[in-house]
Protein backbone atom coordinates (compact mmCIF):
# COMPACT_ATOMS: atom_id res chain seq x y z
CA UNK A 1 0.00 0.00 0.00
CA UNK A 2 1.51 3.11 -1.16
CA UNK A 3 1.67 5.96 1.61
CA UNK A 4 1.51 9.58 0.61
CA UNK A 5 3.66 12.42 1.44
CA UNK A 6 2.90 16.21 0.47
CA UNK A 7 6.04 18.39 -0.17
CA UNK A 8 4.42 21.59 0.59
CA UNK A 9 4.80 23.81 3.68
CA UNK A 10 1.41 25.37 2.44
CA UNK A 11 -1.48 25.04 4.88
CA UNK A 12 -3.95 25.28 2.11
CA UNK A 13 -2.82 22.14 0.38
CA UNK A 14 -2.88 19.96 3.87
CA UNK A 15 -6.44 21.56 4.16
CA UNK A 16 -7.50 20.71 0.75
CA UNK A 17 -6.34 17.01 0.86
CA UNK A 18 -8.07 16.57 3.89
CA UNK A 19 -11.21 17.95 2.58
CA UNK A 20 -11.49 15.18 0.00
CA UNK A 21 -9.86 12.82 3.11
CA UNK A 22 -6.50 12.17 2.05
CA UNK A 23 -4.16 11.20 4.58
CA UNK A 24 -0.72 12.45 4.17
CA UNK A 25 2.39 13.04 5.87
CA UNK A 26 4.32 16.50 5.16
CA UNK A 27 7.68 15.98 4.14
CA UNK A 28 9.42 19.58 3.00
CA UNK A 29 12.41 20.17 1.10
CA UNK A 30 13.36 23.41 -0.79
CA UNK A 31 13.95 23.94 -3.84
CA UNK A 32 15.17 26.78 -6.44
CA UNK A 33 11.71 28.65 -7.01
CA UNK A 34 14.21 31.12 -9.98
CA UNK A 35 11.68 30.96 -13.35
CA UNK A 36 14.41 29.96 -15.91
CA UNK A 37 14.73 32.71 -18.48
CA UNK A 38 11.55 32.78 -21.35
CA UNK A 39 10.19 30.09 -19.82
CA UNK A 40 6.25 29.92 -20.05
CA UNK A 41 4.34 30.30 -16.98
CA UNK A 42 2.48 26.82 -17.49
CA UNK A 43 6.18 24.60 -18.24
CA UNK A 44 7.49 26.81 -15.07
CA UNK A 45 4.64 25.82 -12.84
CA UNK A 46 5.02 22.07 -13.53
CA UNK A 47 8.46 22.18 -13.29
CA UNK A 48 8.60 23.30 -9.75
CA UNK A 49 5.65 20.70 -8.89
CA UNK A 50 7.48 17.70 -10.16
CA UNK A 51 11.01 19.60 -8.37
CA UNK A 52 9.17 19.92 -5.13
CA UNK A 53 7.70 16.21 -5.30
CA UNK A 54 11.28 14.63 -6.29
CA UNK A 55 13.39 16.76 -3.88
CA UNK A 56 10.26 15.25 -1.38
CA UNK A 57 11.30 11.63 -2.63
CA UNK A 58 15.25 12.31 -2.03
CA UNK A 59 14.52 13.66 1.07
CA UNK A 60 12.87 10.21 2.28
CA UNK A 61 15.68 8.25 0.66
CA UNK A 62 13.37 6.86 -2.37
CA UNK A 63 11.46 4.87 -0.09
CA UNK A 64 9.62 2.68 -2.32
CA UNK A 65 5.82 2.67 -1.27
CA UNK A 66 6.19 6.87 -1.09
CA UNK A 67 4.26 8.58 -3.20
CA UNK A 68 5.06 12.35 -3.00
CA UNK A 69 2.68 15.30 -4.50
CA UNK A 70 4.77 18.51 -4.89
CA UNK A 71 2.60 21.37 -6.47
CA UNK A 72 2.80 24.90 -7.47
CA UNK A 73 0.16 28.11 -8.34
CA UNK A 74 1.04 31.26 -10.53
CA UNK A 75 -0.95 33.95 -11.34
CA UNK A 76 -0.34 35.37 -14.91
CA UNK A 77 -1.05 38.55 -15.59
CA UNK A 78 -0.27 38.75 -19.77
CA UNK A 79 2.41 36.11 -20.04
CA UNK A 80 4.23 37.45 -16.75
CA UNK A 81 4.05 35.51 -13.45
CA UNK A 82 3.28 37.38 -10.25
CA UNK A 83 4.63 34.92 -6.95
CA UNK A 84 4.42 36.22 -3.92
CA UNK A 85 4.53 39.74 -2.65
CA UNK A 86 8.11 40.23 -1.03
CA UNK A 87 6.47 43.87 0.39
CA UNK A 88 3.24 46.47 0.87
CA UNK A 89 4.98 48.39 -2.02
CA UNK A 90 5.27 44.95 -4.40
CA UNK A 91 1.77 43.91 -3.36
CA UNK A 92 -0.12 47.10 -3.84
CA UNK A 93 1.37 47.25 -7.79
CA UNK A 94 0.54 43.29 -7.83
CA UNK A 95 -3.17 44.09 -7.21
CA UNK A 96 -3.29 47.27 -9.34
CA UNK A 97 -2.38 45.60 -12.28
CA UNK A 98 -4.78 42.76 -11.78
CA UNK A 99 -7.38 45.78 -11.14
CA UNK A 100 -10.58 45.91 -12.94
CA UNK A 101 -9.25 42.57 -15.53
CA UNK A 102 -9.26 39.57 -15.90
CA UNK A 103 -5.45 37.23 -15.24
CA UNK A 104 -4.88 33.46 -15.11
CA UNK A 105 -3.92 31.20 -11.86
CA UNK A 106 -2.12 28.04 -13.07
CA UNK A 107 -1.56 25.11 -10.65
CA UNK A 108 0.30 21.89 -11.33
CA UNK A 109 0.09 19.43 -9.55
CA UNK A 110 2.91 16.66 -9.59
CA UNK A 111 3.23 12.84 -8.38
CA UNK A 112 6.30 11.57 -8.03
CA UNK A 113 6.96 7.78 -6.63
CA UNK A 114 10.14 5.11 -7.48
CA UNK A 115 10.46 5.01 -11.09
CA UNK A 116 7.07 6.71 -11.59
CA UNK A 117 5.99 10.16 -12.14
CA UNK A 118 2.92 12.07 -13.27
CA UNK A 119 1.85 15.76 -13.54
CA UNK A 120 -0.81 17.98 -14.64
CA UNK A 121 -1.44 21.71 -15.17
CA UNK A 122 -4.93 23.22 -14.44
CA UNK A 123 -5.19 26.89 -15.87
CA UNK A 124 -8.59 28.76 -14.22
CA UNK A 125 -9.35 32.75 -15.69
CA UNK A 126 -10.07 35.41 -12.18
CA UNK A 127 -11.86 38.00 -12.93
CA UNK A 128 -11.47 41.64 -10.59
CA UNK A 129 -14.08 44.37 -10.28
CA UNK A 130 -12.02 47.60 -9.56
CA UNK A 131 -9.46 47.86 -6.76
CA UNK A 132 -9.34 51.00 -4.84
CA UNK A 133 -6.18 52.31 -3.09
CA UNK A 134 -7.46 52.41 0.58
CA UNK A 135 -8.88 48.36 0.11
CA UNK A 136 -5.23 47.53 -0.92
CA UNK A 137 -3.52 49.27 2.27
CA UNK A 138 -6.23 47.62 4.24
CA UNK A 139 -6.15 43.87 2.67
CA UNK A 140 -2.15 44.16 2.88
CA UNK A 141 -2.68 45.17 6.85
CA UNK A 142 -4.90 42.13 7.37
CA UNK A 143 -1.67 39.93 6.77
CA UNK A 144 -3.52 37.80 4.04
CA UNK A 145 -1.65 38.39 0.89
CA UNK A 146 2.07 38.23 1.73
CA UNK A 147 1.88 34.36 1.62
CA UNK A 148 0.16 34.00 -1.58
CA UNK A 149 1.00 34.29 -5.29
CA UNK A 150 -0.73 37.43 -7.19
CA UNK A 151 -0.99 38.88 -3.01
CA UNK A 152 -4.56 37.63 -2.51
CA UNK A 153 -6.25 34.50 -1.43
CA UNK A 154 -9.58 33.85 -3.25
CA UNK A 155 -10.65 31.91 -0.33
CA UNK A 156 -10.48 34.86 2.20
CA UNK A 157 -10.85 38.47 2.22
CA UNK A 158 -10.29 38.82 -1.22
CA UNK A 159 -13.59 37.12 -2.37
CA UNK A 160 -15.03 40.41 -2.38
CA UNK A 161 -12.69 41.13 -5.05
CA UNK A 162 -13.58 38.61 -7.47
CA UNK A 163 -16.46 39.48 -9.75
CA UNK A 164 -15.82 36.10 -12.26
CA UNK A 165 -13.90 33.01 -12.53
CA UNK A 166 -14.01 30.21 -14.74
CA UNK A 167 -12.23 26.75 -13.89
CA UNK A 168 -11.14 24.96 -10.83
CA UNK A 169 -11.84 27.26 -7.96
CA UNK A 170 -9.48 24.35 -5.90
CA UNK A 171 -7.01 24.89 -8.27
CA UNK A 172 -7.00 28.77 -7.57
CA UNK A 173 -6.43 27.70 -3.73
CA UNK A 174 -3.67 25.72 -3.91
CA UNK A 175 -4.31 22.14 -5.49
CA UNK A 176 -6.99 21.27 -8.27
CA UNK A 177 -8.88 18.70 -6.19
CA UNK A 178 -10.43 16.61 -9.14
CA UNK A 179 -7.59 15.85 -11.27
CA UNK A 180 -5.66 15.14 -8.09
CA UNK A 181 -7.91 12.58 -7.27
CA UNK A 182 -7.75 11.15 -10.32
CA UNK A 183 -3.78 10.60 -10.10
CA UNK A 184 -3.74 9.72 -6.52
CA UNK A 185 -6.30 7.01 -7.64
CA UNK A 186 -3.40 5.93 -10.47
CA UNK A 187 -1.04 5.62 -7.99
CA UNK A 188 -2.51 3.29 -5.60
CA UNK A 189 -4.47 6.21 -3.05
CA UNK A 190 -7.69 6.05 -2.48
CA UNK A 191 -9.64 9.56 -1.61
CA UNK A 192 -13.10 9.04 0.28
CA UNK A 193 -14.92 7.49 -2.84
CA UNK A 194 -12.18 6.24 -5.44
CA UNK A 195 -11.33 3.17 -5.66
CA UNK A 196 -7.41 2.99 -6.00
CA UNK A 197 -6.26 1.57 -9.22
CA UNK A 198 -3.06 0.59 -9.33
CA UNK A 199 0.13 0.97 -7.30
CA UNK A 200 3.66 2.31 -7.27
C1 LIG B 1 -4.12 32.89 -6.10
C2 LIG B 1 -4.08 32.24 -4.75
C3 LIG B 1 -2.93 31.68 -4.24
N1 LIG B 1 -2.92 31.11 -3.01
C4 LIG B 1 -1.69 30.49 -2.44
C5 LIG B 1 -1.53 29.00 -2.78
C6 LIG B 1 -0.08 28.75 -2.51
O1 LIG B 1 0.08 28.38 -1.13
C7 LIG B 1 0.55 30.12 -2.75
C8 LIG B 1 1.44 30.08 -3.97
O2 LIG B 1 2.72 29.67 -3.62
P1 LIG B 1 3.38 28.27 -3.99
O3 LIG B 1 4.83 28.53 -4.24
O4 LIG B 1 2.59 27.57 -5.05
O5 LIG B 1 3.20 27.42 -2.66
P2 LIG B 1 3.74 27.69 -1.20
O6 LIG B 1 5.09 28.34 -1.21
O7 LIG B 1 2.65 28.36 -0.39
O8 LIG B 1 3.88 26.22 -0.63
P3 LIG B 1 4.86 25.03 -1.14
O9 LIG B 1 5.77 25.56 -2.23
O10 LIG B 1 5.62 24.61 0.09
O11 LIG B 1 3.91 23.97 -1.64
O12 LIG B 1 -0.50 31.05 -2.95
C9 LIG B 1 -4.06 31.09 -2.20
O13 LIG B 1 -4.04 30.57 -1.08
N2 LIG B 1 -5.22 31.62 -2.71
C10 LIG B 1 -5.30 32.22 -3.94
O14 LIG B 1 -6.38 32.69 -4.33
Amino acid sequence: MAELFLASASPRRRELLAQIAVPCVTQIASIDETPLPAEPAAVYVERLALEKARAGLRALGERADAVVLGADTAVVLDGRILGKPADFAESREMLLSLSGRSHQVMTAVALVGTGRESSRVVTSEVSFRTLGEAEIEAYWASGEPCDKAGSYGIQGLAAVFVNHMQGSYSAVVGLPLCETAEMLGQFGIACWQLPAQGGV
